[in-house]
């Protein structure tokens, strides 16, 4: 088992990841410092189907109030945060109170939101099932979605900690798989070359992924997001570079309607596009052909979804919240590692993405 500490200006708190993580969480929670009162469960019906009995035969946790939601974005809409709430008050949940997340990232970005709003915000444990979901976990940003962008309406707020128990990872399916790994991509993209070069070595394919390669590219992950969080906990700054791939990739996945196109999925495509910007603009030095390759390997899309126009991407990404007075600004690489914030004129982003759908072609 290992434990990553994350510090931030508000809090602190440890991430154990391992297999058979989970078997801490009671401890965790008797040995919090200031006791719960009450604890709530919220995950949703995949999660639940597969792991919610195993959840509570390794928690033994007595009067556990659980709320199943829809699986995948349908849980992070204004009328499941609502329902949310309403069960929460309905079942007398205090300031004292605890909510559990158990699922992926759309489920720890709706449970997250629910625990920082009830009653101006009560404390919370990430209990994540996903890949993708050592990005979510960590970090404390919360939110749903709107139907005119993605996570549009959200907060700010720490976990009391993590319990990352690989063995959930288990059920996943490869879609969901790749949608995670692609924010793990992201994260040696933007810090460090030799774990990005490790990375096109070591994993050729998903399925085949061994124990040890997932522990050691979700514990560098955690680490290189705890670090920025660490620096600037509330995006006044180098934040912003976590956000690498998702300035288009939120636009595509809000554009072909929330939950059409994975997070993760939308994020590559948006990361490839953000390395050709980077190319032209800040002269990277970088084989984006070698990239693009190694993704279609691995089953990812390269291209734009069919059927979204890029005047409509280009609507959505004004409204993208790096977005400053209607500027588009775009997280590009100086070299790998090396991330930039970077406003991108309208025109230039125009010509830049009929270039991207015509090479996709
Ligand atoms: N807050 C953050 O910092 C942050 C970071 C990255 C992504 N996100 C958000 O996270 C969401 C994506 O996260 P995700 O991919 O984990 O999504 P998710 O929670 O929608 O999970 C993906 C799918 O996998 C299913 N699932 C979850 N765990 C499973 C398991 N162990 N076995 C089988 N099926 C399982 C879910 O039911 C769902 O259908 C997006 O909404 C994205 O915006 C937030
Ligand atoms: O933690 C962050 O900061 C990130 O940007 C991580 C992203 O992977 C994540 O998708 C996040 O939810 C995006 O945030 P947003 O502020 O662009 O909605
Ligand atoms: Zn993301």
């Amino acid at each position: 088992m290992l434990q990553v500490n994350i510090q931030t200006s508000t809090k602190s708190y440890p991430v154990h990841i391992g297999k058979g993580a989970i078997q801490q969480l009671r401890d965790i929670i008797h040995g919090a410092e200031d006791s719960y009162t009450s604890i709530m469960v919220i995950t949703d019906e995949t999660v639940a189907q597969h792991h919610l009995d195993s959840f509570h035969e390794h928690t033994a946790l007595e009067g556990i109030i659980e709320k199943i939601v829809p699986s995948g974005e349908q849980a992070k809409t204004f009328d499941v945060y609502k329902d949310c709430l309403s069960s929460a008050l309905e079942n007398k949940l205090d300031r004292k109170s605890l909510i559990i997340s158990f699922g992926g990232g759309a489920v720890g970005d709706l449970a997250g939101f629910v625990a920082a709003t009830y009653m101006r915000g009560i404390r919370f444990i990430q209990v994540p099932t996903t890949i993708l979901a050592h990005d979510s976990a960590v970090g404390g940003k919360v939110a749903v979605n709107h139907p005119l962008g993605k996570n549009m309406v959200g907060a700010f707020h720490q976990p009391d900690a993590v319990v990352y128990d690989l063995d959930y990872l288990k059920t996943l399916p490869e879609h969901e798989v790749r949608s995670g790994f692609a924010e793990v991509i992201k994260h040696s993209l933007i810090s460090d070359e030799n774990f990005y070069y490790w990375l096109r070595e070591e994993i050729q394919s998903l399925d085949k992924m061994n124990d040890s390669q997932l522990l050691e590219f979700l514990t560098k992950g955690i680490q290189v997001k705890g670090s920025v969080v660490a620096e600037d906990e509330r995006e006044t700054g180098i934040r912003a570079f976590l956000n690498f791939g998702h300035t288009l990739g939120h636009a595509i996945e809000a554009e072909a309607g929330y939950g059409k196109v994975t997070h993760g999925e939308a994020v590559a495509i948006g990361m490839l596009f953000s390395l050709q910007l980077s190319s032209q603009l800040l002269g990277l030095d970088f084989n984006r052909e070698a990239f693009k390759i190694w993704l279609k390997n691995l089953g990812y899309e390269t291209s734009i979804p069919a059927g979204l126009a890029n005047e409509q991407l280009i609507e959505r990404m004004k409204q993208d919240k790096k977005a400053v007075n209607n500027t588009i600004r775009f997280v590009l690489l100086e070299k790998i590692g090396v991330p930039a914030l970077i406003e991108i004129e309208e025109k230039v982003l125009m010509m830049n993405l009929k270039k991207f759908v015509e090479e996709g072609e």
